[in-house]
């Protein structure tokens, strides 16, 4: 017998009421299978529900109801859409994960309540109609009420919200990029912007092998015609507080610095000269006087040095005294004896304070065969010029060991050596 429900009473109560009055009967018709999802059954929400044999099935459950009363009830009350991951928790349910067959049996709602809201994080959002009060922000967006999501977001929303879950054993994979880095020649270029698309654009590019996908520093090759390059590295060792950083920032920034701090582990200056119509580079490396800001750090810096600056203050004995213990740290680093060394006593500026005589300190650079300088950081032209001396080991590096080449070829630079001199002197 058709059971006719007024629409104001689709709702659990009413579910609840089925269960309670009607009788247990089932009609070989019945095809509603509510634990499949399968019916016939239909509510309309305008007519009220036409429920032939329904109540059969639904009424033999015991002192619960049964699982295919809950869905129904689900069903019939306009009610979000369940996420699948839920639906499919239901024990016996053998709905797929999507669980679209559902929807089919929720209660229309009537045209004047459907709102649509898009995605808007600020603002007002957009509706298509005003039947529902305005709420704010993500109202709409995550469809908590399934008149109030877009037929799309519907089709794939339950999908959408459970792709992560097949994505989180690959997010902790780093992705870079395959095949974009696999079609990168390897001897070098960029990528640039074509009318096409990615274009090859040659001349910077990376030093690693396509397929190690990392890029590196672009790398410049010099183009015909020019010098390539060479710095020279001299490094500056001696006690702290002697004038190192001074002498060096005065050599490549022109002037004494406004104010100085103490060196931890190793600074870096650089300056270009041309010796000879030659463009050569001199870096510098001040490194701390302090033993605390020396350790494992300037260690390194001895390595592929081209030059040693040992300095002294000239208004501080013990500076002076020092200097032995510096030269024995350059062998300890197996400096080469060939390396050119140069002493230098510096704060020659404050002749009243000064501790260590010339003559004193002209031995001692003749027993260890270097020149001297007595300079000042701070008053140019007091003595030798700071220039002048770092002008003078460039020239010595320059004829010691020439960088200058030849035409650079297509894809390598030839060193051209010139004849070494049978004897070297640094008077
Ligand atoms: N009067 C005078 N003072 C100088 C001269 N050179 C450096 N000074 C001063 O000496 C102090 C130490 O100078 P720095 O260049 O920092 O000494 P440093 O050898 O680099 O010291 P560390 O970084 O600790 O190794 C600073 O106060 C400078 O102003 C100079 O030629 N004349």
């Amino acid at each position: 017998m058709p059971l006719s429900v007024p629409p104001v009473i689709c709702s659990t109560s009413w579910a609840w009421g089925i269960r309670k009055t009607s009788p247990g009967h089932q009609s070989p018709a019945d095809t509603l299978t509510w634990p499949r999802g399968r019916g016939n059954s239909s509510c309309h929400g305008g007519g009220g529900l036409d429920l032939p044999q329904a109540h059969g099935q639904l009424s033999e459950a015991g002192g619960s109801p049964p699982l295919a009363s809950r869905a129904f009830r689900r069903h019939l009350t306009p009610q979000p859409l369940q996420s699948s991951l839920l639906r499919s928790q239901v024990p016996g349910s053998r709905e797929p994960r999507g669980g679209r067959r559902h929807s089919r049996f929720r209660a229309p709602r009537p045209q004047a309540e459907r709102t649509r809201f898009h995605l808007q994080v600020r603002g007002t959002p957009t509706t298509s109609t005003s039947a529902e009060p305005y709420i704010p922000a993500f109202r709409g967006s995550f469809g908590s009420s399934p008149g109030t999501r877009p037929r799309s977001r519907r089709l794939f929303g339950p999908l959408a919200r459970e792709a992560w879950w097949y994505l989180l054993p690959f997010s902790c994979l780093s992705l870079p990029a395959p095949r974009l880095i696999a079609r990168l020649p390897p001897e070098g270029g960029s990528l640039g912007r074509g009318e096409a698309g990615p274009v090859w654009v040659p001349g910077l590019g990376r030093s690693a092998g396509p397929s190690s996908g990392r890029l590196s520093a672009p790398a410049v090759k010099p183009p015909a015609g020019l010098w390539a390059v060479k710095p020279f590295q001299i490094i500056v060792i001696g006690d702290s507080n002697v004038g190192k950083t001074c002498l060096t920032y005065r050599f490549c920034a022109g002037r004494f610095p406004d104010r100085t701090e103490a060196t931890i582990g190793v600074d870096f200056r650089e300056r270009a000269v041309e010796i000879d119509g030659e463009r050569i580079k001199i870096q510098l490396w001040d490194t701390a006087g302090q033993e605390r800001f020396r350790k494992s750090m300037v260690q390194h810096y001895y390595r592929n040095v081209h030059a040693v600056v040992f300095v002294y203050d000239m208004t501080n004995m013990a500076s002076f005294h020092s200097l032995p213990s510096w030269i024995e740290e350059c062998k300890q680093h197996l400096l080469a004896s060939d390396i050119p060394r140069i002493l230098v006593g510096n704060k020659c500026d404050l002749r009243s304070a000064i501790q260590v005589p010339t003559d004193l300190a002209q031995k001692f650079a003749d027993t260890h065969s270097m020149p001297l300088f007595e300079t000042s950081a701070k008053n140019p032209n007091d003595n030798d010029h700071v220039e002048a001396i770092f002008m003078t080991l460039a020239h010595k590096l320059k004829s010691h060991k020439p960088l200058m080449l030849s035409q650079p070829p297509d894809n390598g630079i030839i060193l051209k050596p010139e004849p070494k001199p049978a004897m070297t002197c640094w008077c």
